[in-house]
């Protein structure tokens, strides 16, 4: 790009010239922003001038433009924030979220609305649910599968007795680390986490702090704050979450799985329009008889519907009647889901479809 020849006074001149560039064009964007609020028409809530299927537009371009040298999840993230702040000139989107502040759930809000959307920490994954519902919290961002723990069943059988709609998914590298406030190993006594998160950690706790007490706390940011008090207390959290409870770091990346991934959803109120990639949730309640999966999934199999994934719970809604939570590729929309839909209503207790929403990007 530059010649051995170019001097470092010069460089930093290219670069102010165009880091003006950049600028002139963000305010540029900003204004056009502005211009589709005024077609959707002045005064509403900030709900209403967001579009998740526009925003996965707009970034699946922005990865398939992408040349480097900065890799397409760095690429989506800046422009993910340039449409937090459009976004966020009319008012910006209430976020709720497990809590408190530094948990990976908070990563997650802001990898998928930004920095310039507004955070709800929440105390439990059910307040989420309901803040969402009563209108506190425009959407919810909850966990709902890890990489190596499987399914969150808290979440799922919350669908079971909410209306909440999934409006889209993020996925999160989750990076445990093992921090305390004295920062010396020897010193820990007891580690608190979240109980995923211990499971998370099991081999390298053994390896590590053998014979030391665990114990299980509502968040891992909870056990950072918990770990401020003691110097013998260690909390296995994020790396954000130790910086925003001022403790030392001992031991980064101490998961037992390199690939260690934490898929969340967001919850919102309604269904939004096709993206052109996307999964559709189904939550389908059968009666325990002969054939009843058979029934549910050949329809799939006959429309041409790749199913993703497949979990089944007790149904609150009787005894021995079970529901399947069942994503698909594709959107509720498609012509051929909607005969898959059909087919299956003919023979299953109840038949909801959660949302269709865009497959999480880099
Ligand atoms: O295209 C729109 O509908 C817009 O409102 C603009 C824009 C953007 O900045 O690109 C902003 C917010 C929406 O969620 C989607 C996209």
């Amino acid at each position: 790009m530059t010649d051995t020849k170019t001097s470092l006074p010069e460089v930093r001149e290219r670069i102010d010239s165009i880091d003006r560039q950049i600028q002139e064009l963000i305010s540029e964007r900003a204004n056009w922003a502005q211009e589709v609020a005024k077609v959707k028409g002045e005064g509403l809530s900030a709900i209403d001038y967001y579009r998740p299927e526009r925003e996965a537009h707009v970034l699946r371009m922005v990865v398939d433009r992408n040349k480097g040298p900065l890799p397409d999840a760095e690429m989506v993230r800046l422009f993910r924030e340039i449409m937090s702040s459009c976004l966020a000139q009319e008012d910006p989107l209430k976020i709720g979220y497990l809590g408190p502040e530094g948990t990976f759930s908070e990563q997650a809000v802001r990898k998928h609305f930004g920095h310039a959307a507004y955070g709800l920490p929440l105390g439990s994954i059910e307040e989420v649910f309901q803040e969402v519902a009563a209108g506190h919290a425009d959407f919810g961002v909850v966990p709902v599968e890890n990489s190596g723990q499987g399914m969150i069943q808290v979440t799922l059988d919350m669908f079971l007795t909410s209306d909440a709609r999934i409006c889209g998914e993020v996925e999160l590298r989750v990076h445990q680390c093992l921090h305390s406030m004295a920062g010396k190993l020897e010193n820990i006594k007891r580690v608190y986490a979240h109980a995923q998160s211990l499971q998370q950690c099991k081999t390298w706790l053994r390896m590590n702090l053998p014979g030391v007490e665990c114990e299980a706390v509502s968040s891992n940011a909870e056990a950072a704050r918990l770990a401020r008090h003691a110097d013998d207390v260690g909390a296995i959290a994020g790396e954000t979450a130790g910086k925003v409870y001022g403790l030392k770091t001992l031991a980064t990346g101490i998961e037992d799985r390199a690939d260690n991934t934490t898929r969340f959803l967001v919850i919102g109120r309604s269904l939004f329009p096709p993206s052109g990639n996307d999964r559709t949730s189904l939550l389908i309640t059968v009666n325990d008889k002969p054939g009843a999966l058979y029934d549910v999934l050949s329809p799939f199999a006959r429309h041409d519907v790749s199913l993703n994934r497949i979990e089944s719970r007790p149904a609150h809604s009787g005894k021995w009647q079970y529901a399947f939570f069942i994503d698909v590729s594709g959107h509720i929309n498609d012509e051929a889901l909607q005969g898959a839909v059909k087919d299956i209503e003919q023979s299953v207790a109840q038949l909801r479809v959660l949302g269709s929403y865009p497959v999480a990007l880099p």
